[in-house]
């Protein structure tokens, strides 16, 4: 696991509250000083005599100040596909990458469900377009507006900053009303803010970086919302910087990587097979189909919000669940169970 240093900043705040005034009186530049809190500047790279002053204003050794960890943990959503591949960063900013009506509204009103259940502030930064089916993200969500300073007060009532969750159309970004409200959150130094951006006009999937740099990327996969397994998010090609970084526990990482590999072989030998047909695929060619289909229905899930069109209940799944089922699929013990068995259901039943 890759370490990363970082400054100790609610022991930094909690000794020096006034910590712009204090390191300008010291002789720090106060965007040094916020930059290194909020990580733009990483600690690596800072100069030794900011640090040292750092901790000489806060009173406490540079062992106390300086932190070691991967500064950046998971938020685990209970959704097998996201969690087992792409994970939501902690103060990260995701981004989906969707044409419409293939479910990413869908899966923004139910990623909100599940983080208001784990108490989480959701807070709606509301396009100037209107998008009807943002109506039950919207009803659910805690706060919505479209004044980036009534969104900014409102984080600064919030009393556990961390449990903040920001949901922002992509217009917002290309009207850089996003990157305004993003500064000023950064210097008001709430750097944990996890930040949901979705593309209602579904014009992200025609961009190279539609959102520029981010923690996480979730591309939709349209082969998948057209044969209706959701959420239709495209374990190839979906990213977050836990999986690039190798940052996540090591079964984690080797079952992510193994599943990925799978399904994009199966993705290639299921093209295949739609036009010499399943029967005359190779015995390798037709053992990944066999199992890559199961590993794709097992990642379906049902949603709470979808709950009342589909007749199905709602399934969390934790991370661990779904990296043992994951696993048992890729060994082959579910070799002989139908694909439709595996469609729609929450964790595997033990056997
Ligand atoms: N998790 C899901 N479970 C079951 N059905 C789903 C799920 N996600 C999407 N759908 C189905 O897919 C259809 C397409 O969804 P929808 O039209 O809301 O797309 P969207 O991308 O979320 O929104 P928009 O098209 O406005 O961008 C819905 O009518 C719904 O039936």
């Amino acid at each position: 696991m890759n370490e990363h240093l970082k400054l100790n900043v609610a022991l930094l705040k909690k000794r020096v509250p006034n910590l712009t005034a204090a390191s300008k009186a010291v002789g720090l530049r106060p965007a040094t000083v916020s930059n290194l809190c909020t990580g733009k500047i990483p600690v690596g790279r800072a100069e030794v005599k900011t640090i040292v002053a750092l901790a000489s204003l806060s009173g406490c050794t540079l062992d106390e100040l300086i932190i070691r960890g991967s500064g950046m943990e998971m938020i685990e959503t209970g959704i097998k596909a996201l969690d087992l591949f792409a994970p939501l960063v902690q103060g990260g900013n995701v981004g989906f990458v969707a044409r419409v009506q293939m479910g990413q509204l869908v899966l923004l009103a139910e990623l909100t469900h599940r983080l208001k259940n784990q108490d989480y502030s959701i807070m709606m930064l509301e396009p100037r377009v209107e998008t009807p089916d943002l109506e039950e993200t919207k009803k659910m969500s805690d706060f919505v507006t479209s004044s980036i300073d009534a969104v900014l007060q409102k984080i600064k009532e919030v009393e556990i900053r961390e449990k903040v969750i920001l949901i922002a159309d992509r217009s917002t970004i290309e009207t850089g009303e996003y990157f305004t409200l993003r500064d000023k959150i950064d210097n008001a130094g709430f750097p944990s803010i996890t930040t949901l951006l979705y593309d209602s006009s579904g014009d992200s999937v025609d961009e190279d970086n539609p959102y520029g740099p981010l923690e996480t990327l979730w591309p939709f996969d349209i082969e998948l919302s057209s044969r209706h397994l959701y959420p239709a998010i495209n374990s190839v090609l979906s990213t977050s910087t836990l999986i690039e970084d190798a940052l996540l526990n090591n079964q984690h990482m080797n079952v992510q990587r193994n599943a990925r590999k799978l399904l994009r072989r199966y993705k290639e030998v299921r093209v295949l097979s739609n036009s010499i047909g399943v029967e005359n695929l190779s015995e390798r060619d037709l053992a990944i189909y066999n199992r890559g289909i199961r590993l794709e229905a097992f990642l379906t899930q049902p949603f709470y919000v979808a709950e009342s069109f589909t007749k199905i209940k709602g399934e969390y799944v934790s991370l661990d669940e779904t990296i043992h089922g994951v696993q048992r699929i890729l060994d082959g013990a579910l070799d002989q169970v139908e694909p439709m068995e595996l469609t729609y259901i929450g964790k595997l039943k033990k056997k």
